[in-house]
Formats: C-alpha cells, structure tokens, sequence
C-alpha cells in the first residue's frame, strides 16, 4: 500500500516554523516512500480563519519547496460529507443524541467532583427513547467503557489510554457542525491517509481519533508525533505569543533549503553530518529516527548553515537567488546588465556573506557608485589622502592588464614607496575610495571586477571627499 501524508494546518495566523518543521518531516516521509503528500487547510474554526493566512501558508509551502500532490482540501467545503457520516454513524448507533443542558452536564460533573471521581459526561443520553421539546441536540460519540486505546506511536511507542478516562465526544455542536476531532477523522479516513504525522501537541486526541475510525469501520494509520519547537520562553512556539511568519526568514536573506536542513537537524540526526541536500534529506530521513525531545531554536546555527548552503551553490545559481534582494536595494536589471557578471561577483562574495541580504548590500556597490563615503570612514583613511589617490590613478591608468594580480602589484608598489611598505595604508583609502566604506572582498580582485574606466571614475570623485 502506497504511503499518503498530510500536513494540516489551521488558518488562524501564519505559518512559523514549529509548522514547517512537522510539515518537512510529513513530506519527506512521503518523498522518502515514493507516496503522496496532501495538504488539507483546517478552516473550520471560522472566527480565528481568514483568507489572508491561508494564503500565507500557500506561499510559505510553495516557497519552501513542499510541493503537495493533492489539495489544498478545505474542511469548510466538506460539511456536507460531515452530516452523512453524521447521520450514518447515529444510524448505526455508535454515536447519539445528547439533549442535556450545559447546566446539567456541569451539575453532573459536580457530584462527580464532590464524589471525587473525575468529571466526565456519564452517557445518560444514550438510552435516551424519547427527544424533548424544543432542545437542539448535540451529537455524541459513544465510546467505548472500558478496555485500553493503544497507540503505537512511530516516536513515542507505545502510549496506552484508558478507555474509561475518556467520555462520549461531542461530535457535533446543536446547531449541527462537526467537531474538530471528527473532521480529522472522516478526512483522514477519506483520503486515505496512511501516516498521520503532526505535532505531539496532538497526542492527546489520537486515541479518541482512533475510536472514531474503528467505530466506522476504517483502517487505522500509523501515527508519528514530532516533538514541539520550543520559542524562547521554552513554550511551545505557536503564532499566538511571538512566532513569526516562516516568509520572515525569506525577507532575511535565508535560502529556503538551508532552513529546512536546519529544521531537519532540529530533532533527527545521520551521523554527524549537518549539512544535507534536499535530495539527501529525502534519501536518509526516517521518521521512526525523530527524537522524542523538543528543541529551542537556535538562531546562529541557522546563519552558519545558511552561509554554508550559500558557499556550496554554484555562483549562477546563487545569483539567480540573490536577483530579488539586489532589486531591494535599487540594482535594476539594466544596471546588472551595465555591471560586471553577476556570478563573478557572486563568486567573490560567497565565502563572506552569511545571507542573501547581506550578500546583496555587498554587491550593491559593483552597479551603483557610493554617493558619499561613510563618514567615520572617510575620516579615518581618506582625509588627508587626495594626493595619493591621484597618483593610485595614474599607476593604475597606465596598467597594460586589468587583472587582479597586476592591481595587486602596484598597490605593492605604491605602498613601497609612500607609505612604509604598509599595504593597509594604500589598501584602505583605496577601498572606501571605491566602496565608500572600509569593508570590501580583496581590493584587487574587487577593482578587476569593477573594471578600469569605473575605477578611475570612483577615484576622481573620491578625491573631492579626501
Ligand atoms: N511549535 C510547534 N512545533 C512543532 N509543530 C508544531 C508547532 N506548532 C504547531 N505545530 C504543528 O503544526 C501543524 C499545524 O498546526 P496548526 O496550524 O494547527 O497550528 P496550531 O497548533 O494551531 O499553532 P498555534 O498554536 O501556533 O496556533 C500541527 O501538526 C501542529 O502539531
């Protein structure tokens, strides 16, 4: 039988990173088993839903990468299957009319208390012969008394639940809607899902889940339960108390493989390799291999493997990634086409960027000449310093090759014999000459990049500010 997933997110915010990582681990375990992964929009909570979320989440998925086979299904469009198996399951007796007033149960769960037994609803509707006047009903499922429910979890093993703990569900409301629990029964069912994979925030419904199928007569699926992602104050990270959007980490400059593979290695290990491929998440990953401990996040591990997801792409296909970032900060495609070749620069920047926004703001410089210098900067090395930078002009003027080697050379030469043989003394005035700041990739290699005419422009204006 093929393997089917789901990832089933409620539309009541966006979509953060707990989120993504129990999704990563429901598609993965799909890719991983050559099955299908289906993505279900949980929208029946209509007063916390919106339109705008669900599309968050859309866009979140699409830009991570976690492509879906079937769906997106939404639970508001689905009620009329509810009622039928509503009306099949009363049919069939397995569930009931409950005609008790909010009053009653609370009064019956106070002798309860008062008798030190723990409250739950006793069932006395389900003998019940006759419907009173006027009362709308809710719907009861009629669980099992006693016995256990077993769970044999994929991570947790094997979790047993008394069935005696557990009274009859509500299933549906008295003005006739389902209930969470039940919709996630009749779907999963439905759609043949065949690995429930969710976070273990969860747990505590799979039992009553289970009943309901058995009492419907559907297989029961396997069930994974991944650990939380914990937020800063160790709770679980959930978007009512400061999680944030997972499309921030895109607005950072993060590369949506590197914040799976940090997601993937948050929880599940191989070996002690940390840095995996897409392809190699899909290879190695076993959802039987999660661990059972929830984790923190960990923002500096992110960056450090970001930057290494960034330094093990080739430069064209990360300066395709970095084409959006580099319009944020003004570079427009006819001054990418003026500039030198994005992969150069690309290739130059690679090993000293940690995200893509900081390699954009890096970059910026090759296609649009700095307007003035930092002023800490142009205080520091290049007051003072016109009459050097006309003589850097006319050396580097007369140089027959462009190329860094030769660049190298007569900043060398130049600090040879007019500053002491310091480089940084030529180096510096040199690179916020052309930078208009004192942080640059290797001088040399940066004016080979920039070309000769540019160069020599940026320095004659430059002069002004010296
Ligand atoms: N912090 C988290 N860590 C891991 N998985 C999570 C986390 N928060 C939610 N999930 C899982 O993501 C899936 C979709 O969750 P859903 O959209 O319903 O979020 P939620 O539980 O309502 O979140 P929130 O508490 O943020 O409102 C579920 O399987 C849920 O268990």
């Amino acid at each position: 039988m093929s393997v089917r997933t789901r990832f089933a997110p409620s539309p009541t915010g966006y979509l953060h990173i707990g989120g993504v990582r129990t999704a990563l681990y429901s598609w993965l375990h799909a890719r991983q088993q050559g099955g299908r992964f289906i993505l279900r929009i949980e929208d029946t909570d209509v007063e916390r839903s919106t339109p705008e979320a669900t599309v968050a989440i859309l866009e979140g998925m699409a830009w991570l990468g976690l492509d879906w086979d079937e769906g997106p299904f939404y639970q508001m469009r689905r009620m009329d299957r509810y009622r039928e198996v509503l009306a099949q399951m009363l049919a069939a007796g397995t569930a009931y009319h409950c005609y008790c007033s909010r009053e009653e149960v609370e009064a019956m769960r106070e002798d309860q208390r008062q008798r030190g037994e723990k409250p739950r609803y006793d069932g006395r509707c389900r003998q019940r012969t006759t419907a009173p006047e006027g009362v709308a009903p809710v719907i009861r499922f009629r669980s099992p008394d006693d016995g256990e429910t077993v769970v044999e979890d994929l991570i947790h093993g094997t979790v047993r639940f008394q069935n005696s703990e557990m009274d009859d569900l509500i299933i549906a409301r008295s003005d006739g809607t389902p209930t969470y629990n039940f919709c996630v029964v009749v779907d999963d069912w439905d759609m043949g899902i065949t690995h429930v994979i969710r976070g273990d925030d969860h747990l505590n419904n799979t039992p009553r889940q289970m009943q309901i199928l058995q009492a419907l007569g559907a297989r029961v699926p396997v069930y994974a339960h991944v650990p939380m992602i914990l937020g800063p104050d160790k709770q679980k990270l959930s978007k009512r108390h400061g999680a944030v959007s997972v499309l921030e980490y895109r607005e950072q400059g993060f590369l949506p493989d590197a914040l799976l593979n940090f997601l993937v290695r948050l929880g599940w290990s191989h070996g002690d390799q940390e840095i995996f491929t897409r392809e190699e998440m899909v290879e190695f990953f076993r959802i039987d291999a999660v661990n059972k401990a929830a984790s923190a996040f960990n923002a500096e591990k992110l960056l450090w493997i970001n930057a290494q997801h960034m330094q093990r792409l080739t430069p064209e296909g990360l300066a395709q990634h970095l084409l959006p970032y580099l319009a944020a900060v003004g570079v427009t495609e006819s001054l990418l086409v003026a500039g030198p070749e994005l992969s150069a620069v690309v290739a130059l920047l690679q090993e000293r960027s940690k995200t893509l926004v900081e390699m954009a703001a890096a970059a910026a410089m090759f296609y649009v000449a700095p307007v003035a210098g930092e002023p800490k900067d142009v205080e520091k090395h290049l007051r003072g310093q016109g009459a050097l930078l006309v003589i850097l002009a006319q050396a580097l003027d007369v140089l027959p090759n462009w190329e860094a080697a030769a660049i190298h050379s007569v900043i060398q030469e130049l600090a040879v014999t007019h500053a002491d043989g310091k480089m940084g003394k030529v180096a510096q005035p040199l690179r916020v000459a052309v930078a208009g700041r004192a942080v640059s990739p290797p001088i040399d290699a940066t004016l080979a990049l920039l070309g000769k005419e540019e160069t020599l422009a940026r320095l004659r204006r430059a002069g002004r500010w010296a």
